[in-house]
C-alpha cells in the first residue's frame, strides 16, 4: 500500500510541475497580450493590422492553454530504454526545450494508444493517471509484457479508466475521450490525410468521437496545410453540433467550420423538411444535368427577329445573330452569369455594325462607343438580350423549377408526370435541407451575376498579395521571432488581409461558397444524399475526407444503404472503408437486443460488441392502456419520475429521454412536462423546465432528434409505432442504442421481432 501511496505522491509531484508550467506559458501569453492592447488604438493602419494580428495570436494562444485545464496529463509510458514520457492534452517544454509532456496527437505519443502485449512497441508499462481537477487521484498500470498477456480479455487499453469514463454521467455535451482512445479508434484517428476514409460501424462505437479527434490530429500534424485551408464539419441537426461543439476547443483546434448541409451556402437558411419521397427525389443525381438544362433554357434564341429604330434607322435583332453570339459565348465555358456579359457585348457589336452600314460609312472610334451606348439603353435591346441571355439567381432558377412545370418537364424529362406533382411548390416557400444541393448546384453553373464582383475578387487578391508582401517583411525584422507561436508568411499575411485581421481562416470559409477546404468530417454520413455528396465534394478537390456514419441508421429516404453505392459515384475508387466493432455506450444486454431486431428486420447491421455489460439495463414494461394516450402518458410519466431519482443530478449530469414515435412526441411531451412537477417535486421541475432544450435533463424525443445522441436513461414508447414511422426500423435502431445505462421498454402493441430473444 505503501508503495502506491509514493507512487500517487510521485506522480502528483510530476503534475504539479506540469501545471506550473501551464501557469507560466499563461501568464507569458496574457502579459504579451496585455502589452499589444496597452499600444492603443494609434500608428499608422500597417502598425494597426500587425497588432491586432499579434493580439490575435496571444488570444488563441491563452484560449488553447485556458481548455487543457481539466487532464492535462492522462499517460505515462515507461519505455524499455528506461526512460519516462508523459502523454497530455498539449506539448510542453521547459525554458530549455526540453520535452516536459508529450502532445497526444504527437508520434512519440502514438504508442500510448497502441502498444500491446504482442507489439509492445518499445513500451514495458502503460499508466493511466486519474485526474481530478490538479490532483492526482489514481493510477492504472498495464504491463506489456507477454506473461501478463490474459486470452480472455477483450483488449480494451486502460479498462479502469475506460469503463469509469463509459459509465459517468451524461451531461448534454459530448466530451473528448484522449485518455482513453482505444487502438482500433486510434489507428483510424492518425490515418493518412490523403484520400476518403470511410468509418463504418454500429452505434456508439465512438465514431463521432473519432472523427472529431481525426480533425484534430490532422490539424496538428498538417498545421501549415490546414490552417489555411481549414476543416469543414457536416453534421446532421444544429442539435447535433451543439451536443459536440465543446470536443474540438477543448482539443485546441479553432480552424473548424461545423456545419450541416443545410446551412452550407452562404445566405440560405433552409428552414423546411421535404416529405420521405419529396427529399428523395430531389436527392437524386439527375439535378447535375437537370440543372444544367435549367440554365440552358435561359439561353435561348427567339421566335422571331426584333425591329426596334435608333436615329432613324430601322435595325434587327436577328435569330441568326443571337444563335451565334450564344454560340461563342457558351464556347469560353464560363457560368452563365458571367458569359452573359460577353453575350451582350457580341450583339451590341453585330448592332453596330448594322447602324455603321445604314449609316452609310464609318464611325469614328467615338462615335461608335456612343452607338453602343444607345443601344445598350435601347428598351427593346434591354428586352431582347434578357430574354435570350437571362440573369438569374440560383434561388430563382430553382424556384421556377418546382413552381413553373413547363420549366421542370423541360428540365428533368426522366422523372415521371407523378414525381414531378410530388415537387410542385408555391414560389417563395421556404427552402428544404434537399433543395440546398441543387442551389449549389446553381449556383456553380450560373456563377456571379456582375462584373463588379469579379472586380471586387480581383482588389482582395491584390490586397491580399500586399498584406503576404507586408507580412515577410514583419517576419523579416524579427517582430514574430520574439513570439512563442511558429508563424508563416501566408498565415500572417491571411490576418493582415483586409477582410480584417480578425477574421480567422473559419469564419472567411464559412462566408464563402466557393470556398475549397482542406480536408472534410462528414457525421452521421449515411443521411447524405447523392446530390448531398456532390455538393462535399466540389469543395474538397482533394478529396481529402473522413466520412463516419452507419448504414443501418439510415432514416432518410434519400439516404445511404450501402457505403459503395453511395460513394462510388462521386468518388470512383478513391475511398477505403475501416470498421469500428466495440459499443462503448450500450450496455450489453441493450446492444444485442437492438442488433436483434436490426437483424430481424432487415437492417445491414454491423458486428457489434459492448465494452460494458450493465446489470437490469434493459426492462420490457407491457401496458394495459386500452388505447387510451392518457394512460400511457401515466405509465410514462410514472417511468420518468423513478429514472430521474436515480439518474438526474442536481449538478446538471445525468439525462433521461423519452422517445416516441414523431406523430405521438407533442402530446407525451406536454404530458410529461404538465406533470413534472409531480413527479420531481416543484423546484426540481421548475429547474430542469428552466434548462435549455439541448441541455434539458427530462427530454421529450422523437427518434430522429436522438440521433448522435446519448442519455443515461431511455423510455422508449410502444416501439412497434416508431419501427413503423417514416425513418422504418433504422429509427427504432437508433431509439434503443441511446441509453448508457438503462433501456425501459413501454409498450401496448406486440414487440418487434427480435426483442424477445
Ligand atoms: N475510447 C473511448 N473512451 C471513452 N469513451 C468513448 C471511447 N470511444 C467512445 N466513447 C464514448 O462512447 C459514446 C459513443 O460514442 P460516439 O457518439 O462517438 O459513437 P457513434 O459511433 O458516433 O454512435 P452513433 O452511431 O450512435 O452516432 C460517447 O459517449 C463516447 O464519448
Amino acid at each position: 500500500m505503501a508503495g502506491r501511496q509514493d507512487e500517487l505522491a510521485h506522480e502528483q509531484a510530476v503534475v504539479d510541475v506540469l501545471y506550473t508550467r501551464l501557469d507560466e506559458l499563461r501568464a507569458r501569453a496574457r502579459g504579451r497580450l496585455r502589452e499589444v492592447r496597452r499600444e492603443g488604438p494609434s500608428g499608422s493602419p500597417q502598425n494597426r493590422s500587425e497588432r491586432d494580428a499579434f493580439a490575435t495570436l496571444y488570444e488563441d494562444r491563452a484560449a488553447q492553454l485556458d481548455a487543457v485545464e481539466d487532464r492535462l496529463a492522462f499517460g505515462r509510458l515507461d519505455l524499455d530504454d528506461g526512460t519516462a514520457r508523459y502523454v497530455g492534452r498539449i506539448g510542453l517544454t521547459d525554458d530549455e526545450q526540453r520535452s516536459l509532456l508529450t502532445d497526444w496527437r504527437a508520434p512519440a505519443a502514438e504508442a500510448f494508444y497502441r502498444a500491446t502485449a504482442l507489439q509492445p512497441a518499445g513500451v514495458r508499462r502503460r499508466r493511466h493517471l486519474v485526474t481530478a481537477a490538479r490532483r492526482v487521484t489514481g493510477l492504472e498500470d498495464e504491463l506489456l509484457d507477454l506473461d501478463h498477456v490474459d486470452a480472455d480479455t477483450q483488449n480494451l487499453s486502460g479498462e479502469g479508466a475506460l469503463l469509469a469514463a463509459l459509465a459517468s454521467r451524461r451531461t448534454g455535451r459530448m466530451t473528448d475521450i484522449v485518455a482513453t482512445i482505444q487502438a482500433e479508434q486510434d489507428r483510424i484517428i492518425r490515418s493518412d490525410l490523403a484520400g476518403a476514409l470511410v468509418v463504418q460501424g454500429g452505434p456508439g462505437t465512438g465514431k463521432t468521437a473519432v472523427a472529431l479527434h481525426r480533425a484534430a490530429y490532422l490539424l496538428y500534424a498538417h498545421r501549415r496545410l490546414l490552417e489555411r485551408s481549414g476543416v469543414l464539419l457536416v453534421g446532421p441537426s444544429r442539435s447535433f453540433l451543439r451536443y459536440i461543439d465543446q470536443v474540438l476547443p477543448s482539443l485546441g483546434e479553432t480552424g473548424v467550420v461545423s456545419t450541416t448541409v443545410g446551412e452550407l451556402l452562404p445566405g440560405i437558411s433552409a428552414t423546411a423538411v421535404d416529405d420521405g419521397p419529396v427529399a428523395e427525389i430531389k436527392g437524386r443525381l439527375l439535378w447535375g444535368e437537370a440543372i444544367r438544362r435549367a440554365v440552358r433554357a435561359r439561353e435561348r434564341v427567339p421566335e422571331r427577329d426584333v425591329r426596334f429604330r435608333l436615329d432613324g434607322h430601322q435595325l434587327v435583332i436577328r435569330r441568326r445573330d443571337v444563335r451565334d453570339a450564344i454560340a461563342r459565348a457558351r464556347r469560353g465555358h464560363k457560368p452563365h452569369n458571367e458569359a452573359r456579359a460577353g453575350f451582350v457585348r457580341d450583339m451590341l457589336a453585330r448592332l453596330a455594325d448594322q447602324y455603321r452600314t445604314l449609316d452609310g460609312g464609318d464611325l469614328t472610334p467615338e462615335d461608335r462607343a456612343i452607338v453602343l451606348e444607345d443601344l445598350r439603353s435601347t428598351r427593346e435591346v434591354r428586352v431582347a438580350l434578357n430574354l435570350a441571355w437571362f440573369p438569374i439567381t440560383p434561388e430563382r432558377l430553382v424556384a421556377d423549377l418546382f413552381a413553373k412545370p413547363h420549366r421542370l418537364a423541360e428540365a428533368a424529362p426522366s422523372l415521371s408526370a407523378a414525381e414531378r406533382d410530388l415537387l410542385r411548390r408555391e414560389p417563395g416557400a421556404p427552402w428544404t435541407e434537399s433543395d440546398v444541393p441543387l442551389l449549389d448546384e446553381a449556383a456553380e453553373l450560373l456563377g456571379d451575376d456582375d462584373a463588379l464582383a469579379r472586380a471586387e475578387a480581383s482588389a482582395r487578391a491584390a490586397e491580399r498579395a500586399e498584406a503576404l508582401e507586408y507580412a515577410r517583411s514583419v517576419l523579416a525584422s524579427g517582430a514574430a521571432a520574439s513570439s512563442m507561436i511558429q508563424v508563416d508568411a501566408e498565415t500572417l499575411a491571411e490576418r493582415f488581409a483586409t477582410t480584417g485581421p480578425r477574421m480567422t481562416t473559419a469564419e472567411r470559409a464559412a462566408a464563402d461558397r466557393t470556398w475549397t477546404y482542406g480536408h472534410v468530417v462528414v457525421d452521421e454520413a449515411q443521411e447524405l444524399s447523392p446530390m448531398a455528396w456532390r455538393m462535399l465534394v466540389r469543395r474538397v478537390p482533394t478529396r481529402s475526407m473522413t466520412v463516419v456514419g452507419d448504414v443501418a441508421q439510415t432514416s432518410s429516404q434519400a439516404g445511404a444503404r450501402s457505403w459503395s453505392s453511395a460513394l462510388t459515384p462521386v468518388l470512383r475508387d478513391g475511398w477505403r472503408l475501416e470498421e469500428l466493432t466495440v459499443s462503448y455506450r450500450t450496455p450489453a444486454e441493450v446492444a444485442d437486443t437492438a442488433q436483434r431486431m436490426a437483424k430481424a428486420a432487415g437492417l445491414p447491421v454491423s458486428p457489434l460488441t459492448a465494452a460494458r455489460e450493465v446489470p437490469g439495463a434493459l426492462e420490457l414494461h407491457p401496458v394495459d392502456a386500452q388505447g387510451a394516450a392518457a394512460r400511457l402518458h401515466e405509465a410514462v410519466v410514472d417511468q420518468v419520475a423513478r429514472l430521474a431519482a436515480e439518474f438526474v443530478g442536481h449538478d446538471g449530469a445525468g439525462r433521461v429521454a423519452v422517445v416516441v414515435a414523431e406523430a405521438g412526441r407533442g402530446p407525451v411531451r406536454d404530458a410529461v412536462e404538465a406533470a413534472l412537477p409531480r413527479a420531481l417535486g416543484a423546484d426540481e421541475a421548475a429547474r430542469v423546465l428552466a434548462q435549455k432544450p439541448e441541455d434539458r435533463q427530462v427530454t421529450v424525443l422523437s427518434p430522429r432528434e436522438t440521433k448522435g445522441l446519448e442519455f443515461d436513461a431511455v423510455v422508449l414508447v410502444e416501439p412497434a409505432d416508431v419501427a413503423a414511422g417514416a425513418g422504418g426500423p433504422a429509427d427504432l435502431y437508433v431509439a434503443m442504442t441511446r441509453p448508457t445505462q438503462r433501456l425501459v421498454v413501454l409498450h401496448e402493441r406486440a414487440l418487434p421481432d427480435g426483442f424477445e430473444g
